[in-house]
């Protein structure tokens, strides 16, 4: 039988929800995987990246904490070990076991839209009586660099499955891979050297955060080129090396391109329905794809937030769509991904992490809004109790008009699980009168709310 009420292709975190949701109400559901169930997040991105850092953050955190016994240095084999067990060691029959005990018929091949509801996987035609959701995610960026194609250069597959530390890596790239694999593997003893095209890495954050997380990687080792542009790419006595726009060049085992990534629509068949390939699929904020009432889409493919917790936000609003028919739902209800718009939470699991949400301060005053911005470091009982020397810092953006939090982002050690209420307070749209009220626990680093509300005039 290959007819079904939705066809889902792309089994990665987002079409496995997508596809979940769909068949808990009770529609026919087909997920369609070319490689492995579980995409890009389960082997070669969220989990075995941050199997890599986790060592090192716990080796750190317990250095600055007098009185604890620690080793000089992390065990590799053993953090390889584990990053692989947290890859399943790349292998899908448990992720197959989900889906098959969640419902869904699990076809394995290449989807290509053929037709109106018509998806051809490997030459089985699949029909769609409902909707075709498209969560292929996406696939890296190759920068056009002279010589590039003659060096066996790295992506973020390689990257996070290598079996041995390289003795050394040059990362060009100083977006959230980058910064994330230059600490993963200089803590685990690879000599490193960043290069970043911007004044600081990390060029979509608060400017503190990019030169926090510098100062970070280079307290460990890693040697970080920021203003210089890589303008060609060769082999130079074995090593990989990179020839860059001030006359100098930087060299290392291996190179690792960490320069962004496209949404995955090549050999889709996306053009027989007027969309380019290599292109994001536009949506609405229902997942609809612009102009094709059956097609829906969700994740990396669509370009909105290309982050596991959004993409899967935005599938359970796909599936909601599906299931109720929503045709134009109002804003912050179940169908609609509302929040992609201006509470995207975000983490970069650097030593110092990074935590975000919502608008930076530039992102906030581009949109016209009246902006007020309040810095304070995170100098509390809490963050010093926490670790000796301690240094952080956290910004909160309040728009004015309705002195409304739009945008916060923490940087320091262990800020991670200090986000998610800061997320609420902007998805809340909690006033800064109300907040004042939100006492934070003492002694912990949460504290800074109220500095942070203090230094707002409260
Ligand atoms: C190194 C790295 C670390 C990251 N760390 C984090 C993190 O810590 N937190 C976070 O939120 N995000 C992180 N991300 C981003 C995150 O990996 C993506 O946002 C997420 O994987 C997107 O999920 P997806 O399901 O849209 O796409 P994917 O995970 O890419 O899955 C898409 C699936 O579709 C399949 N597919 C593609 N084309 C077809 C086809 N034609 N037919 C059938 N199947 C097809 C693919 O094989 C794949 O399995 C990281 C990314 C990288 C590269
Ligand atoms: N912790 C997390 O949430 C996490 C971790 C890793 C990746 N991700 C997501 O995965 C996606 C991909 O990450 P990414 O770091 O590859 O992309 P990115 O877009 O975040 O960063 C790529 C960086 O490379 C730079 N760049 C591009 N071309 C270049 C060139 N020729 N020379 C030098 N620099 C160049 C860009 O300016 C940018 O700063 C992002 O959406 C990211 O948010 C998330």
């Amino acid at each position: 039988m290959d007819d079904f009420d939705v066809i889902v292709i792309g089994g990665g975190p987002v079409g496995e929800n997508a596809a979940a949701r769909t068949a808990a109400g009770g529609l026919r559901t087909a997920l369609v995987e070319v490689e492995r169930f579980g995409g890009e997040c389960s082997y070669w991105a969220c989990m075995p990246s941050k199997a890599l850092l986790r060592p090192g953050h716990a080796l750190a955190a317990a250095r600055r904490v007098p009185g604890v016994p620690v080793g000089e240095r992390l065990d590799a084999a053993a953090v390889l070990a584990r990053r692989d067990a947290f890859a399943s060691d790349w292998d899908d029959s448990g992720q197959v076991r989900w889906a098959v005990d969640a419902g869904l018929e699990v076809v394995r091949g290449r989807g290509r839209l053929v037709g109106e509801r018509r998806v051809d996987v490997d030459g089985r035609v699949l029909t769609a009586s409902r909707a075709v959701v498209v969560c292929t995610g996406s696939v890296p960026r190759t920068p056009r660099l002279p010589g590039l194609a003659d060096v066996p250069a790295w992506t973020s597959r390689e990257a996070t499955s290598a079996r041995e530390v390289p003795s050394s890596l040059v990362v060009l790239g100083g977006g959230v891979v980058g910064v994330e694999m230059a600490q993963a593997w200089a803590r685990l003893g690879s000599a490193v050297t960043l290069v970043a095209s911007g004044e600081r890495p990390l060029p979509r954050f608060e400017e503190f955060a990019g030169e926090l997380v510098a100062d970070g990687l280079r307290a460990d080792g890693v040697t970080v080129r920021t203003g210089v542009r890589a303008t060609g790419a060769s082999v130079v006595a074995g090593a990989a090396t990179l020839a860059l726009s001030d006359g100098s060049s930087v060299s290392g085992a291996h190179l690792l391109l960490a320069t962004g990534r496209q949404p995955a629509t090549s050999d889709l068949g996306v053009e027989r329905f007027g969309f380019a390939a290599g292109e994001p699929l536009p949506v609405d904020d229902t997942g609809r794809v612009t102009g094709v009432d059956w097609l829906y889409a969700a994740g990396d493919v669509t370009g909105r937030a290309p982050l596991t917790h959004q993409g899967k936000y935005a599938a359970r609003a796909v599936g909601t769509a599906i299931l109720t028919d929503a045709r134009s739902p109002q804003p912050w209800t179940a169908p609609v991904a509302t929040a992609d718009h201006a509470a995207v939470p975000q983490v970069v699991f650097t030593d110092p992490e990074v935590a975000s949400v919502g608008r930076t301060a530039a992102q906030a005053r581009e949109e016209g809004l009246d902006v007020r911005v309040v810095d304070v470091d995170i100098a509390v009982a809490g963050s010093s109790l926490h670790a000796d020397g301690y240094r952080g810092k956290a910004r909160m953006v309040v728009d004015e008009r309705t002195r409304t939090l739009v945008g916060v982002t923490f940087v320091g050690p262990d800020t991670a699980e200090m986000l998610h209420a800061a997320t609420i307070a902007v998805v809340g749209e909690v006033t800064m009168d109300r907040l004042w009220h939100a006492v934070p626990a003492y002694p912990t680093i949460s504290e800074v709310w109220l500095r942070l509300l203090e230094a707002y005039g409260l």
